[in-house]
């Protein structure tokens, strides 16, 4: 097999990498040979992943590499961490399945594009993975009276928006689901602007035939807020990735709202600053989806919420007027402060087309420290005393029980780097002098390590070990995934009872719960509450709903910290909120979008 000229092919985020990666539509083909691969590593210095390769087959390509281990799903979290995308230049032999369908040439990673023709005949599920149920079949939900796209309303959005209307059922089938793989809709139409004023015309046109739209940027989120419920029109975000402006003294940063996070950090991180938010879906998610959800994260505790840091945002209405308020000032107390309204209202207000954002200055001295602690009393009191000791140069401080690190283990392969102790905690430092805070937090460490605070401890200064060591954090989400069906529960409740809902639970649930698990951002009060099990269960729900909900809005918690509501969580935002704040909620919606027709189903519960 003689080499060919090299093609550049993209998988999406949630492709399935099974034992091998066949994107062909007939796996049992023999394979023409192997070739070298080179897949993109992030951070982007590290060297190109040796021993990876693909096969090629005359209607098959499939990966082998790694970095990914056998059964890998190829979730956000494990893009973000390895792959900025997973763009492979591949050299192919004529007439395999990617041969001139993806255009020649390696494209920049922002030209890539989620879910190009070229994947015709591609999966997304690992092998033998269920179907997801439809959520309209799963949930008790009624279609709400919305018209129906018509072949007029495809060839006024192909005049609107030429090849970028997408029709094609396997591209659908993709994007209507959920990548958590919990909710699913059936839209029958993507749509992909690339500027506001195309989206402003989608939405006119939207509002006048009473079509119902769900927004999607990097469909990254947790509650099923990023894919239709019913047949809503698929209004993506992932073309508008373009980058308007960055200040180097403000650090005002501006952009296009289906900029990816990564990319984001990687463009400010070379003019000195960084993002002020960071998540492990970085690699995939959009800023404006960030924004939208007000994804709290990584950096919550330094930096706080995208409420302080977004300084201007531009808007789309349901009615396809445009609201421009890309401001970069810090302060401006001029009337309602609006662009708090779509913060965190998930796409049910108007659709975030572009971000001002306040990047911060990249810290010169980054130490992380993986902790063990004997007990969740000793884990309160390590971030006391972390705050007192450290101050203004901690960054983050998260933590994970024992079952996670199991877990992590058992479906990533990664070790414990720490002696085996009930609970692990992550101190994150970032300051302006490596010897100042390398002394801090020696200081720190040693003092914890003999008052009997710490069973165990390691420090990574090294950009590799650091990221090492987060992604025993980061990726429990990948974990839990391979673990079984995922319950997901995400609260903000009083810290000195944080965790005390996870051995209830466990003694509650008994053998009908795999795992029951505990971690989280201790530093602000949020707990992720995790159950695995073998498979969807009512009863098991039964369980577990409305139990988790009294037991949180007893303690005054939150029901939702940092994940939003979307159509999974919707109907418990009474357990946070009174009724006056409900119905001033609808009045808003009703004020934004009479029709309602954003996002419908998602945040606010469907009235009895
Ligand atoms: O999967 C979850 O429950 C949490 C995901 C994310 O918010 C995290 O902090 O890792
Ligand atoms: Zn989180």
């Amino acid at each position: 097999m003689g080499p060919t000229s090299p093609q550049d092919l993209y998988l999406p985020p949630r492709t399935a990498l099974g034992p091998l990666l066949s994107l062909g539509t007939s796996p049992g083909t023999p394979p023409l040979g192997l070739l070298p691969l080179l897949v993109p590593t992030s951070p982007p210095e590290a060297p190109p992943c040796p021993g990876s390769h693909v096969r090629v087959s005359p209607c098959a390509v499939e990966l082998q590499s790694p970095l990914f281990a056998p059964g890998d799903a190829m979730l956000p979290w494990r893009v973000s961490r390895w792959a900025m995308q997973l763009s492979l230049q591949v050299a192919c032999p004529p007439g395999a399945l990617v041969a001139g369908k993806s255009g020649a040439g390696a494209r920049s990673p922002s030209m890539l594009v989620p879910w190009p023709p070229s994947l015709r005949g591609s999966s997304s599920l690992p092998t033998g993975a269920p179907e997801v149920a439809l959520t309209a079949e799963r949930y008790p939900v009624q279609r709400l009276p919305f018209s129906e796209v018509t072949e007029e309303d495809l060839a006024a959005f192909e005049h609107m928006l030429p090849g970028r209307v997408i029709t094609d059922p396997e591209v659908l089938a993709a994007v209507n689901v959920d990548w958590l793989r919990s909710v699913r809709g059936c839209s029958r139409v993507l749509l992909r602007p690339r500027t506001t004023e195309e989206v402003s015309r989608i939405l006119r046109h939207c509002h006048q035939r009473n079509l119902a739209v769900s927004p999607q940027g990097g469909n990254t989120g947790m509650v099923g807020g990023s894919v239709p419920v019913f047949d809503e029109i698929i209004l993506s975000t992932a073309l508008m990735n373009r980058i308007l402006s960055f200040h180097d003294v403000s650090g005002t940063l501006v952009c296009q709202a289906g900029c990816v996070l990564e990319q984001l950090g990687r463009h400010v991180e070379e003019r000195g600053f960084i993002m002020p938010l960071d998540l492990g879906a970085k690699g995939s998610c959009h800023i404006g989806g960030n924004v939208a959800t007000n994804a709290g994260g990584l950096r919550f505790l330094r930096y706080g919420s995208l409420r302080g840091t977004v300084l201007g945002l531009e808007v789309v209405l349901a009615d396809g007027s445009v609201l421009s308020g890309l401001s970069s000032l810090r302060k401006d107390n001029t009337g309602y402060d609006l662009k708090q309204l779509f913060i965190g209202s998930e796409g049910t207000l108007g659709v975030v087309t572009a971000v001002s954002i306040a990047c911060v200055p990249r810290p010169q001295a980054v130490n992380v420290a993986f902790l063990g602690c004997p007990g969740f009393q000793e884990v309160l009191q390590t971030f006391r005393f972390c705050k007192a000791q450290l101050g203004e140069i901690l960054s983050a401080f998260e933590f994970l029980d024992a079952e996670c690190m199991q877990l992590v283990g058992r479906h990533l392969g990664l070790s414990c780097p720490v002696r085996g102790s009930p609970f692990y905690v992550l101190v994150e430092t970032a300051g302006s002098s490596v010897a100042h805070d390398s002394e801090k937090l020696t200081a720190f460490l040693e003092q914890a390590l003999s008052s009997g605070l710490l069973t165990d401890g390691t420090v990574a200064t090294e950009q590799r070990r650091v990221q090492a060591l987060w992604a025993l954090r980061e990726r429990i989400t990948e974990a839990l995934s391979r673990d079984g069906y995922v319950y997901k529960y995400d609260l903000s409740l009083p810290l000195e009872q944080l965790y005390h809902l996870v051995p209830d639970l466990r003694a509650r649930l008994g053998p009908r719960a795999r795992h029951v698990v505990g971690y989280g951002h201790l530093g602000d009060g949020n707990l992720h509450l995790n159950v695995t099990a073998e498979a969807y269960s009512a009863e098991l729900c039964a369980a577990l709903e409305p139990y988790v909900y009294e037991w949180t809005a007893a303690r005054r918690g939150s029901v939702s910290a940092e994940h939003g509501l979307g159509f999974r969580k919707k109907d418990v935002i009474g357990y946070s909120k009174p009724p006056a704040a409900l119905e001033l909620m609808r009045q808003l919606k009703g004020l934004l979008d009479p029709k309602g027709i954003l996002n419908p189903y998602k945040t606010l519960p469907t009235r009895a």
